[in-house]
């Protein structure tokens, strides 16, 4: 049995790549995909509904996962329309408030979702095995994270980099809210030892690259995760789709309930 699935931002670079993936995957059957009402054209070699209404397309395919990669606000929507239809939804979307994330969570007790900030193999083995990394450094080991994205991409830090700079806060008793340095410019005194620095780069089309850096007393040790190809995030979104449509509502889940 295919599992259903629908692309919102069809012509977006994650949403071409996942639509591409789909329609190449046996197991899956791409039924529709969405993309704003002035950005419809050219999308017909993909050989399935077209529209720039979710809803309309759920309602022919009302068991149908939705994958969505776009933008904070048009995800949120998405959600919600899943929900009211009773569909399930794969968001990789970064850049959510403390807000939408809390209703993200709210809205995932009755509603069946999916939601990681990287769908890539590697971030999601690094999430499970760089914490023990940094307990068996100790505490004299600072943490800074770097990330390098592309000159398009519209957030920052990369959600990926948030979600592992909590994990390893976390890890040290700290906490981001509270110990993040997201910046450095002029005197600026000594590292203090409870801080977290996270810097950000952007430029080209640098797909993903996060370097977690584990400083210590004369040595240190790096850990780089290269992303080459859009193609890993989008077959761990469809992988996240074909398991999430055999779950039931009840929590947000993620990559680890998969790895699980
Ligand atoms: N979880 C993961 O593994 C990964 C997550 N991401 C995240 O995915 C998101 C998208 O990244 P990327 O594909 O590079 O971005 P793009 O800008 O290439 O694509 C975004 C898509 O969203 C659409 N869109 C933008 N604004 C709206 C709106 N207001 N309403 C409806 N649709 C809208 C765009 O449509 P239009 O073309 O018409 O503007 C476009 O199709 C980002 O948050 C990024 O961080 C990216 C890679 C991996
Ligand atoms: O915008 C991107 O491209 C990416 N965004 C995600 C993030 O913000 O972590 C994942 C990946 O690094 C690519």
């Amino acid at each position: 049995m295919q599992t259903q699935v629908i692309v919102m931002g069809a012509k977006g670079r994650m949403g071409s790549t996942i639509s591409k993936l789909a329609m190449e995957d046996s197991q899956l059957d791409l039924v529709g995909v969405v993309e704003r009402e002035d950005n419809l054209d050219g999308l017909d070699s993909l050989s399935c509904k077209v529209d720039s209404d979710l809803s309309r397309i759920l309602d022919s395919f009302p068991g149908a996962v939705v994958i969505d990669f776009t933008v904070p606000e048009a995800s949120m929507e998405t959600v919600e329309k899943c929900s009211s239809a009773g569909a399930a939804a794969v968001i990789g979307t970064t850049g959510f408030t403390a807000e939408q994330s809390q209703k993200l969570e709210s809205l995932a007790a009755s509603t069946r979702l999916f939601w990681a900030p990287n769908m890539s193999v590697g971030i999601n083995v690094l999430i499970q095995i760089l914490p023990e990394l940094l307990k068996s450094l100790g505490e004299k080991y600072d943490l800074e994270i770097m990330e390098i994205h592309h000159k398009f991409k519209k957030d920052a830090p990369s959600g990926t980099a948030v979600k592992l700079a909590q994990i390893l806060a976390e890890t040290k008793g700290l906490d981001m809210d509270r110990h993040g340095v997201y910046a450095r410019h002029g005197i600026i005194g000594e590292r203090q030892k409870d801080e977290v620095g996270v810097q950000t780069l952007r430029g080209g089309d640098v797909v993903g690259e996060h370097t977690f850096y584990f400083l210590g007393p004369g040595e240190r040790v790096e850990v780089t995760h290269r992303a080459h190809s859009r193609e890993t995030f989008a077959q761990g979104a469809l992988r996240a789709a074909r398991w999430l449509v055999e779950q039931k509502p009840g929590k947000l889940y993620s990559m680890a309930d998969i790895f699980a």
